[in-house]
């Protein structure tokens, strides 16, 4: 795992190392940062498991020497707890039903849609919630065979919302943290779900609940005093400060924004070496030298907006206000949760449309769109972003995204362009990126055009003070922010507000939106 992407399970210490002592620190999330994959002759090996959240809590339990509690990746695999890589796993079993229910049925195709504006339409299913509560209960269970006495527990992400409450009633001697990942939706959004008060109540079973952005933050306290009847503090929830509290009886629960990050100085570092510089060079030529390459790096989600990009692409060729003789785009895409309906349909769509922009405007040997659907190793990826002019994030909403930070922290040379959508967390510090609305055609097509044309000093400006923000805040720091007002409490907002008072106005006051 770590720098390369897969190595042998029979190669490090044993699948069947037993695993001694209990944990310190327990990180849960729904997948362990390694997926299991059963080869044809029998035997398994561990691989990287994809997504952000891997990438960024990875380097952090290392350094912390904690334990991790999460799903490896297949079904019905009952494994012992195991060391691999110098990393403590405990696996929590998922049949296949379980893996349709609460994965791709709940987790993706019920909160993922409504946590990210149901840019598709969520799915309401008993049976999925069913599955949901199950598997949040197998998680909890395993965690408290894991977690030493009096442990610090950090809970990751909407697929366990309800592990926090469940989690204290088994173990009220540890320290709960929850952090979600995603966008935490606004009030009229959230209302939708048919177990809305669960989840508010799980979620206030931590001490600490984290999101990356104060909008995600303050819709949490208006919804925690409109669904649970809870008390909560009033007024603006800051970045990393100004937390805000809500009284659950005796117990008093704190919300607060903590942007993730990357580890951005190892980026930086592994980005200058000679084999990364000379792999970016390679991949210029095996590109045919072009003038202008523009680089999309995502798990393939509609989400993502891996669409809205194309699109801007084929009207500016139509337009001819990007020429096809010079410039050329490389999209890498991860496959990701490729049994759910929507991302079926999202792929068939995003397929025709590069099909159709090389059909019209590629030469034989010379294709304007590269298309890839498959896992890129590590080391290919960063000489990908080293070698892009334009780096395109443009989806319709996102947590953070962690790939624009990755490209930022990888153009040591000053050079290139970030084209950032306004809808990801990542906007709201990465601003003097190329902004874009990618509901707005027009703004993609605009900011893509001054992007690829940017006077050299300009963009070396830009990227210097881009770099100088995510160098700054990298991965340690989050885990810090978020570890410490964990320990510590942190300082609490002023008065606490009554549910009785809590009107339409203090939403509209007190909650910006997740941007
Ligand atoms: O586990 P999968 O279903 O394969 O999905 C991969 C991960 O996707 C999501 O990542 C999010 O976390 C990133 C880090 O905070 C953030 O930058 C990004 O905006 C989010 O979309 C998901 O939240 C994870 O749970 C998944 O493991
Ligand atoms: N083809 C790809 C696409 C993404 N990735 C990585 O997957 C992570 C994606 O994180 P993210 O925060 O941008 O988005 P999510 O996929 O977590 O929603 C980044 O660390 C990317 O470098 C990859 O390794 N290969």
């Amino acid at each position: 795992m770590a720098a390369s992407s897969e190595s042998s399970a029979s190669s490090s210490r044993s699948t069947s190392d037993p695993v001694s002592g209990q944990a310190d620190f327990v990180v849960v999330a729904n997948r362990l940062p390694v997926d299991l994959e059963r080869l044809p002759d029998g035997t398994t090996r561990w691989k990287r498991s994809p997504g952000g959240l891997v990438t960024a809590l990875e380097p952090i339990l290392r350094r912390n020497k904690g334990a991790w509690v999460g799903w490896a990746g297949v079904a019905d695999a009952e494994l012992d707890p195991v060391v691999e890589d110098d990393l403590e796993l405990y696996p929590v079993p998922l049949s296949a039903a379980e893996i349709a229910d609460y994965y791709e049925g709940f987790s993706n195709a019920t909160l993922w849609p409504l946590y990210h504006d149901v840019i598709v339409k969520p799915e309401y299913n008993r049976d999925w919630w069913n599955a949901y509560v199950e598997v949040n209960r197998r998680f909890a269970e395993a965690t408290s065979k894991a977690a030493a006495h009096g442990a610090t527990v950090w809970i990751q992400d909407y697929q366990l919302q309800l592990v926090p409450k469940m989690l204290r009633m088994l173990r009220p001697d540890l320290t709960i943290g929850f952090f979600l990942h995603i966008p935490f939706p606004p009030v009229e959004l959230f209302m939708q779900m048919p177990w809305r008060t669960e989840i508010i109540e799980g979620l206030l079973g931590a001490d600490l609940i984290g999101f990356h952005l104060p909008g995600g933050a303050q819709n949490f306290l208006y919804l925690a005093r409109k669904l649970a009847g809870q008390q909560t503090s009033r007024g603006n929830v800051g970045v990393r400060s100004k937390l805000g509290v809500v009284q659950v009886g005796f117990r008093t629960v704190r919300v607060g924004a903590f942007p993730i990050s990357i580890d951005s100085g190892q980026l930086d570092e592994q980005s200058r070496s000679k084999s990364i510089r000379d792999r970016a060079k390679k991949i210029r030529k095996e590109l045919g030298n072009p003038k202008h390459i523009m680089l999309g790096v995502d798990r393939l989600d509609y989400t993502k907006g891996i669409d809205v990009r194309l699109a801007a692409l084929h009207e500016l060729l139509d337009e001819h206000r990007i020429d096809p003789a010079d410039t050329v785009m490389v999209q890498l895409a991860t496959p990701s949760r490729e049994r759910v309906d929507s991302y079926v349909q999202m792929r068939d769509d995003i397929e025709r449309k590069v099909s159709r922009i090389n059909g019209e405007y590629s030469e034989v040997g010379r294709p304007v769109v590269h298309y890839l659907h498959r896992p890129i190793p590590r080391e290919e990826l960063i000489a990908f972003f080293v070698a892009a002019d334009v780096m395109l994030v443009t989806p319709l909403r996102d947590g953070m995204n962690l790939v624009a930070k990755e490209y930022v922290a990888c153009r040591s040379d000053l050079g290139g362009a970030l084209l950032l959508s306004e809808f990801t967390g990542a906007a709201a510090e990465l601003r003097q990126a190329f902004l874009c609305n990618p509901h707005d055609l027009d703004s993609v097509k605009d900011a893509m055009e001054q992007a690829l044309g940017q006077p050299k000093e300009d963009g070396r400006r830009h990227m210097r003070a881009l770099r100088r923000q995510v160098l700054a805040h990298d991965v340690d720091r989050w885990a810090r922010s978020f570890l410490d007002a964990l320990a510590h409490g942190g300082a609490a907002g002023p008065a606490l507000i009554a549910p009785a008072e809590a009107s339409e106005s203090d939403y509209n006051e007190d909650a910006t939106g997740e941007n």
